[in-house]
């Protein structure tokens, strides 16, 4: 029996890392009528004759794991997100980051884009991206600093798997493409061009950049995954967790009760206001989807 780490998945195929070994293996057959299939960054005991025939006997456990991507043990998840086409929106960077934080993955943060914001917005588009730079690490390189903010998001790679995801269109291949030119992922721009779809294969795969593991993600155009409870979700966002503390009620929503250290942190603008808003539009949600949820 060998220990390796699944580092690509392709058509049911499983390619297991051992020290730099590649062993190509299945699952067993008992393994996968069981609920548990493996994923890429699954840590798994297998037995193989030779590097083509191997079979996962038993999967380790897992830190964590994600649907989309479908990796697992995942040290840091790159939302990126665009200042401009697509349009920037919190609501949906919002979806992601509370996604991450209810499967324990831990977001940073990387803006796109920056120089296609026009000059009146600036302002407005820094103070947001500076405000999260308070509840994540957050990387946005903007005018003449930023060949040195792509090198400190990449100074966090070593060592690490990373799960790079945002909309489609965000500039997740461009990001890559600069940490790591050799790559030459396709942007947008050439699979248009080349006109077919660029995500056709089911394939998930770990590449090694940068001295850690990333799985490029495709992209998504609406994000609406709401499995956690009303009760789940305020824990969810950082900033309203640690402000809880505060509230004069145990299990405070931080929308109607009295004295809730929220609600009193919203109006001395110490918490961004979209951030609440759209807290209170996905509790809205989670109460309308499951309605036979509540307590
Ligand atoms: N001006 C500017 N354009 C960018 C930037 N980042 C990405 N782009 C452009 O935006 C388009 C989309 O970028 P991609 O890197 O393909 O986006 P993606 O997130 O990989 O998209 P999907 O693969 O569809 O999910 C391309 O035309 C890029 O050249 C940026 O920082 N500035
Ligand atoms: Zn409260």
């Amino acid at each position: 029996m060998v220990t390796g780490q699944i580092r690509q998945s392709l058509s049911g195929f499983y390619d297991v890392d051992v020290d730099g070994e590649t062993y190509r293996t299945r699952a067993r057959g008992n393994f996968r009528n069981s609920n548990q299939a493996p994923l890429v960054g699954d840590w798994v005991d297998f037995k193989a004759e030779n590097k083509k025939e191997g079979y996962i006997l038993s999967i380790h456990e897992r830190e964590n794991s994600l649907i989309r991507p479908p990796v697992a043990n995942i040290d840091e998840a790159i939302v990126v997100t665009s200042c401009v086409e697509p349009a920037f929106s919190s609501n949906l960077l919002d979806r992601q980051l509370i996604m991450l934080e209810s499967h324990h993955v831990r977001p940073v943060l990387y803006f796109s884009k920056g120089d296609l914001i026009p000059e009146g917005k600036v302002t407005e588009l820094s103070d947001i991206i500076e405000a999260y730079g308070k509840i994540y690490p957050t990387f946005f390189p903007f005018g003449e600093n930023e060949d040195d903010v792509v090198k400190s998001l990449q100074d966090t790679f070593p060592g690490k798997i990373a799960v790079v995801m945002g909309q489609t269109g965000a500039g997740k291949s461009t990001l890559l493409n600069k940490i790591m030119p050799e790559l030459e992922l396709q942007t947008a721009e050439i699979s248009k061009a080349l006109h077919r779809g660029k995500h056709t294969t089911r394939k998930v795969t770990l590449m090694p950049i940068a001295g850690g593991l990333i799985a490029d993600t495709p992209g998504f155009s609406s994000f609406d995954l709401f499995d956690m409870s009303k009760e789940e979700l305020p824990k969810l966002f950082p900033e309203l967790n640690e402000l809880s503390v505060g509230c004069k009620f145990r299990g405070c929503l931080h929308i109607k009760e009295p004295k809730c250290a929220v609600k009193a942190a919203l109006e001395q603008g110490e918490i961004l206001e979209s951030r609440y808003k759209n807290y209170l539009q996905f509790n809205q949600l989670i109460v309308d989807q499951k309605p036979n949820y509540k307590k």
